[in-house]
């Protein structure tokens, strides 16, 4: 058994997260989300401030009704009427705790609450008594305390806990502070209070300055035990801290912290997608833990250097935290080593270090026009690999294409078949699809069209597009590139490109394929 300490996550996606703007869920959504938050084991649930709307009332019971096996909290105003409709709300609950707070720094005391000090001290004592009648479970927040004076804050914090919190929190709300002084400040309370020791201190750090992560783990470092925080760092404005860091960092780095989470990690992307997708804020692509890059490598040094052994350019296992495995990316940067690696994983072996090099020359050349490689496009330039590189057998002339609303699209074309010039027109379901028609009547493939995909190479409506289309025909697979400001003429260019290859057929390479 560990000696460590527990640090207790307090997870307020559902409350703090929903204040993000545009970030508002239904009942549904809710529950979902908290069902997802209890997989991962998080000891509370703040579902929500229950006298904001009814909506906000249903959600909470809701959530109270359905979660076993996390506590859930609602949050108060240091008013009657918030806590005891906050009470109501989480009376079904296995387990409740209600959160009330006031601010206690002076400008939001003089400029919002327009009340004196000893007033708030006086609300924030009637608060906590007031939330006790509900529950044993209640903790209190000093609202704005990263810009509390620490006298102060120390008074009010000692009132509280005579009233009965038991937990209480210290946020930096509008995410001021730096770790250093946060942790300080965390140090400096624990030390001066009295009636510390009858509390577990909290922190809940907003990442108005990106600081709001480390804020949490300075303070956690300096006693505090209790961690708010939110899925992707959903929240107000610049969000919460992120629970995924938080508790990957502890995990991690359980040399430096005094103490352990008991998140079941391995639920936090499951958990990280459903917030994404339910509230539409796509997690960006380098965000530690969650993003897509987590865990994707796609420098040579780099592959190379995690074949050899994961933890060169690991900290954290992929599969700890919920993603499938870890990934090599192929692309530009990609060295031999990695190229060779994963063809040999797709069933592709090289009998020469010369077949090797050509291949992975080509796979570079490749790489320079296109953004990412695929495993198919591997397979891809294989395939092409075993065939001599003739001269193009076709070549696109002349396209005109014709789409008007309510008519049918239309293609006339003129394509050099071996050196012939030939006519054709076709129709289609649009200007593309009457353009591969026409291509089709006159070079005559018989191929599957497996993927056609269309990138902006630049941005703006002038930007060239880059077409791939991928023919297959036989168990052979061809990539066919083309580009041009017309989409319909790259488009056109990439097929005519993959058909040349697809009928070119001298075998030029002793590549041996396996499972291909
Ligand atoms: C830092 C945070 O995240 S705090 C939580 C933020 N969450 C929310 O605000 C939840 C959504 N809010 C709401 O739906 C509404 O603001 C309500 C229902 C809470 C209140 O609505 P209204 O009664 O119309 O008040 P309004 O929002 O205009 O102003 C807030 C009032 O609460 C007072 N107040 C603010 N915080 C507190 C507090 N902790 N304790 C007591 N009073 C407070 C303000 O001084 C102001 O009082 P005033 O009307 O006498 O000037
Ligand atoms: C209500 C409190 C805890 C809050 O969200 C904040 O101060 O940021
Ligand atoms: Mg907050």
């Amino acid at each position: 058994m560990s000696q460590k300490d527990k640090l207790i996550v307090f997870d307020t996606t559902l409350r703090d997260g929903e204040q993000s703007p545009g970030a508002s869920m239904t009942l549904d959504e809710k529950v979902r989300i908290a069902k997802s938050l209890e997989r991962l084991r998080v000891d509370v649930i703040e579902a929500g401030f229950p006298n904001a709307s009814q909506g906000d009332f249903e959600s909470v019971r809701a959530v109270a009704r359905s979660v076993r096996e996390s506590t859930i909290c609602g949050l108060a105003r240091a008013i009657n009427s918030d806590i005891d409709r906050c009470g109501e709300a989480l009376a079904d609950a296995e387990s409740a705790r209600i959160h009330t707070f006031i601010a206690t720094s002076p400008i939001h005391m003089q400029q919002k609450l327009r009340m004196s000090p000893e007033e708030v001290v006086e609300r924030a004592v009637a608060a906590v008594k007031r939330a006790r009648k509900w529950t044993d479970n209640v903790e209190f927040s000093c609202e704005d305390a990263g810009r509390s004076e620490l006298d102060y804050l120390c008074r009010v914090i000692e009132q509280a806990i005579k009233a009965g919190a038991r937990t209480i929190n210290i946020p930096d709300t509008v995410g001021y502070n730096v770790p250093s002084q946060f942790g300080e400040t965390i140090r400096q309370l624990l030390e001066r209070i009295p009636n510390a020791d009858q509390a577990v201190f909290s922190v809940h750090c907003h990442n108005d300055l990106g600081l709001a992560v480390a804020n949490s783990l300075e303070a956690v470092i300096n006693g505090a035990r209790q961690v708010e925080c939110t899925i992707n760092g959903l929240g107000e404005r610049a969000g919460n801290a992120s629970l995924e860091e938080l508790v990957m960092a502890v995990r991690t780095r359980q040399d430096v912290f005094p103490c352990e989470t008991h998140i079941y990690t391995p639920e936090i992307v499951p958990a990280s997608r459903l917030v994404s997708s339910i509230t539409g804020f796509a997690v960006q692509p380098n965000k530690a833990i969650v993003g897509a890059n987590a865990f994707a490598h796609e420098s040579g040094i780099h592959q190379d250097g995690m074949l050899k052994n994961r933890e060169t350019y690991e900290i954290m296992r992929a599969e700890d935290v919920g993603w499938k495995t870890n990934k090599m990316v192929m692309g530009k940067h990609s060295g031999r080593n990695a190229f060779k690696t994963r063809l040999e994983e797709l069933g592709v072996n090289f009998e020469t270090n010369e077949e090797l090099n050509g291949a992975f020359a080509r796979f570079k050349e490749l790489a320079d026009k296109k953004h990412e490689i695929f495993d198919e496009d591997l397979q891809a330039l294989v395939s092409e690999t075993q065939h001599e590189k003739e001269d193009d057998r076709f070549e696109l002339v002349y396209l005109k294409t014709y789409t008007e609303t309510g008519e049918t699209p239309s293609a006339e074309l003129t394509l050099k078949v071996d050196g012939q010039e030939q006519q054709t027109t076709a129709i289609g379901s649009g200007p593309v699809d009457a353009t591969f028609k026409a291509i089709e009547q006159l070079v005559n493939t018989g191929s599957i069209l497996q993927l056609f995909s269309i990138n902006a190479i630049t941005q703006g409506t002038d930007s060239q597009g880059e077409v791939t289309v991928r023919l297959e025909k036989g168990g052979r697979i061809v990539n066919g590139l083309g580009s041009d400001t017309d989409i319909v003429i790259a488009s056109a260019k990439a097929y005519v490109s993959a058909a040349s290859k697809l009928l070119a057929n001298t075998p030029r390479t002793h590549l041996q394929a396996v499972n291909v």
